[in-house]
């Protein structure tokens, strides 16, 4: 496969990835849009986060983030979502790029047992921020992360908690070196959204472990 050597050309190889047709609500399957997926897996490149890393890709939904590190030369790449449609789609995508050796799984990520090994993980987690009960949600895959013990990883959140966020991650021996800010389009998918598409500050924590 030619080696991606510039970050438009990434941009547009994973541009191709169809988002999910029917996002459930719950589940807040909100894709990220691949000018975003596309900056951030650059940045992760430059850093050294991805050339010949394990990568594990955690509520992947169309697996823009798997699928990008294998373009990048990941040395293996995991995707696991709760949601079985989603990973059908993820695994089109990777087949269509002949991208083989991408491995999708069905789970939870909060009931996930301890034995993913992962060099760098990335994640956009649900915000939680649809139903009460499921308020910081994002703060469990944190944790799992934690768990799981990478030596990298990246994981969206709300721009307004960034200020607890630090605390959260430094309370689990997490060192943030870098917070990637970008302003995430978010359309009119589900019934209750009132405009054609609104703007979410959200920032992405880099941490090591
Ligand atoms: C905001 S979307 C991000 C999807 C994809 N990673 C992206 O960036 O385009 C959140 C994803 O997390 C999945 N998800 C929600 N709760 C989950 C859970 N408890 N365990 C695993 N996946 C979950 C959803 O199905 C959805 O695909």
């Amino acid at each position: 496969m030619k080696k991606i050597t510039r970050k438009k050309h990434l941009e547009m190889r994973i541009q191709s990835i169809p988002p999910h047709p029917k996002p459930k609500v719950e589940l807040e399957q909100y894709s990220t849009p691949s000018v975003i997926a596309s900056d951030l897996l650059w940045n992760a490149l430059s850093l050294g986060d991805i050339e010949n890393k394990d990568i594990l890709d955690l509520g992947c939904g169309c697996g823009i983030f798997s699928i990008g590190s294998m373009l990048l030369g990941a040395k293996s790449a995991t995707g696991i979502d709760i949601d079985n449609e989603s990973l059908d789609l993820a695994r089109r995508s990777a087949d269509d790029m002949g991208l083989y050796n991408i491995n999708y799984i069905e789970g939870d990520v909060l009931d996930l047992e301890d034995e993913f090994n992962a060099d760098t993980i990335f994640q956009n987690p649900p915000f939680g921020s649809q139903k009460r009960a499921d308020r910081g949600i994002d703060l469990g895959f944190v944790k799992k992360a934690c768990d799981i013990s990478p030596d990298v990883l990246y994981s969206f959140h709300m721009a307004s908690t960034e200020e607890f966020l630090v605390n959260f991650y430094q309370n689990l021996s997490f060192n943030i070196t870098h917070v990637f800010r970008y302003s995430f389009p978010i359309a009119k998918i589900y019934e209750f959204h009132t405009d054609e598409s609104r703007n979410v500050d959200v920032i992405v924590i880099r941490a090591t472990l």
